[in-house]
């Protein structure tokens, strides 16, 4: 029940995930900076590990060498055989597994914190995977606090057809960050100084949590993935519309049925047919052309999360 007090053990081992995606510099250069100095991710009683998850991507700048890795960590993936003839970032995959893993094990580490970027407007955003992981629940209403008056927004991904096997997952409370917009390739201070402020927060929770505070219930504001929506094609499958004008940038700002979407080369509008307010979110992000996505809808829902303390 959400009046017990849910205990769990420690959060010792935190990882810091940074080039799951080569080209997305903010999180890059984080994890450089703290392999080097990790001084500022110190935490009493918290082993915190900067990693750098697609070294090859990295050097090349690029999102992936071979296939996209923060969709790599399937059960066949990991525990596929065929050693050095497997995709670059399968291997990669079933390393991070032994390393931080393994996936759905005691011995996974505690948390991931996977640092991402995206073109599209969203400002600060962290991503869950589940609704009743009460200790993930818990940090987001913290940092959220801890950020304010500035905003930083939380994506749930638990649907169960466009969920994908992310870096992160093989923790068992896994957190990415998504901080935009930042064009591939490019560091933007702003968007770099907002990820550290996040990472710092998510770390001083995990702290707090490891001395024993216990935090009381709380409620968390969620926006829920509910649907993908592609670019309109021709028959040959090629784009024949962008991103309307009035919904360019608008990442999280309401999306009403007859609300103009796309417009065509040829300057006609396509409007929105749901049924109902939508949230839309990666709004034109450059990385979800390759998967047929001009942005994904959802919906704002309140999440109850239990009090919890270290057992
Ligand atoms: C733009 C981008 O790469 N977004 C991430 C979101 C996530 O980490 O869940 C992805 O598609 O993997
Ligand atoms: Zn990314």
């Amino acid at each position: 029940s959400t009046l017990c007090t849910v205990t769990a053990t420690q959060a010792r081992r935190v990882a810091i995930f940074g080039g799951t995606h080569g080209n997305e510099m903010s999180g890059v250069t984080l994890v450089n900076l703290w392999t080097k100095n990790g001084a500022e991710i110190q935490r009493k009683a918290v082993e915190a590990v900067p990693f750098i998850t697609n070294p090859k991507a990295v050097e090349k700048c690029t999102r992936y060498v071979d296939t996209d890795l923060n969709r790599a960590f399937t059960p066949e993936n990991l525990s596929a055989p065929g050693g050095n003839n497997l995709p670059y970032e399968v291997l990669r995959a079933q390393e991070i597994n032994r390393i931080f893993g393994p996936k759905g094990s005691p011995e996974a580490y505690d948390v991931i914190f996977d640092l991402h970027n995206t073109t599209s407007n969203m400002g600060c955003t962290l991503i869950l995977e589940s609704s009743k992981d009460y200790f993930n629940l818990q940090m987001m209403n913290y940092i959220k606090k801890a950020m304010a008056p500035a905003s930083c927004l939380v994506l749930l991904n638990e649907h169960p057809l466009l969920k994908y096997s992310t870096s992160r997952s093989v923790a068992k409370h896994p957190v990415g960050l998504e901080v935009g917009p930042q064009p591939q390739g490019v560091l933007r201070s702003n968007i770099f100084e907002a990820m550290r402020v996040i990472l710092k927060h998510a770390l001083d929770f995990i702290e707090l949590f490891n001395e024993g505070v216990e935090f009381p219930p709380c409620t968390v504001e969620v926006f829920r993935v509910l649907e993908r929506i592609d670019y309109p094609r021709d028959a040959n499958g090629n784009i024949i519309a962008m991103v309307h004008p009035n919904l360019q940038d608008c990442d999280w700002e309401p999306l009403n049925p007859g609300d103009p979407m796309f417009q065509t080369f040829d300057g006609k509008t396509i409007h929105y047919q749901g049924s109902g307010t939508v949230y839309p979110t990666f709004i034109n992000e450059a990385a979800y052309y390759e998967k047929q996505q001009a942005f994904i809808t959802t919906r704002r829902e309140t999440l109850v999360a239990s009090a919890i303390k270290k057992a």
